[in-house]
């Protein structure tokens, strides 16, 4: 059995606590996810499936409940720790790419590794390697200003993994790529989780994306309302029994 990378046991989140209307996001919702653990999040608009990830991955800090990732439970570090913490086990990655305009691509992608004091030897050659690998080694000395959204968010991948994280935390990473780019980031995501042995949990709406997963969460009203194994299923059988699922919780929605 692999490591226990992020364990989240009974985790609330409530907005709004102290005002008339609260609104609770999540509710109650525990997970154990392990060293090479894929885990896809999908769920009808305004389940929870954000919350539940920035809870869960030092985003956010939940209502009630405790977070562990690699054993150390978040809300007991400090802002400077959890900041290190980041930076050496967590890659995110969000649908908006936050780079920085002023900033080259090379730079850009650079910034985790100056943050940890890499030296800049190291740093020149692992931002090559990762460049390389999201097809954005031309582009590292333009500005982000001079990029199109697809070649910026790929940077911005690249940024996350120049790290080598142990966990990757995505929501909704291919919502700005075209269907190559975002099966190539899967086949990358595939590829860093079967043989680097890196985690993976990820939001998408997408049901051909969640394939590429070994279990998928189906979020609910702010709860785990399914869980299914890819187990020994093909991609293509997994894929229809996600879209299955996907499918018959829409249909509830009518009947509720
Ligand atoms: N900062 C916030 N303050 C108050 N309510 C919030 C906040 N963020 C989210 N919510 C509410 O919490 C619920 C869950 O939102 P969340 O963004 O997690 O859903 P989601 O499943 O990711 O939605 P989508 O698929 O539309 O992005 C929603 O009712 C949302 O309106």
């Amino acid at each position: 059995m692999n490591n226990e990378i992020l364990v989240a046991e009974n985790v609330t989140k409530i907005y709004g606590i102290d005002t008339k209307n609260p609104v609770t996001a999540l509710s109650d919702v525990s997970l154990t996810m392990y060293e090479s653990d894929f885990i896809c999040v999908m769920g009808p608009s305004g389940s929870g499936k954000s919350t539940f990830i920035n809870n869960l991955s030092t985003i956010d800090i939940p209502t009630k409940g405790k977070v562990f990732i690699n054993g150390q439970e978040v809300r007991t570090m400090g802002e400077n720790e959890v900041g290190k913490f980041r930076y050496e086990n967590l890659g995110f990655i969000f649908q908006e790419f936050n780079l920085l305009e002023s900033l080259t691509i090379f730079e850009n992608i650079a910034v985790p590794l100056t943050l940890s004091h890499v030296p800049l030897e190291e740093v020149k050659q692992r931002v090559q390697v990762i460049a390389k690998k999201l097809g954005v080694d031309e582009l590292l000395d333009k500005y982000p200003s001079e990029c199109s959204g697809g070649q910026r968010q790929r940077a911005s991948i690249a940024r996350a993994l120049v790290t080598n994280p142990k966990l990757i935390v995505a929501d909704e990473p291919t919502g700005n790529l075209d269907s190559k780019n975002s099966h190539d980031l899967l086949e990358l995501f595939k590829r860093l989780n079967e043989e680097e042995g890196v985690s993976i949990l990820m939001v998408t709406h997408d049901s051909m994306i969640a394939s590429y997963s070994q279990k998928l969460l189906y979020i609910k009203d702010g709860q785990i309302a399914e869980t299914i194994e890819r187990k020994d299923l093909t991609q293509k059988e997994y894929f229809y029994k996600i879209v299955d699922v996907n499918s018959t919780e829409s249909q509830k929605l009518f009947i509720d």
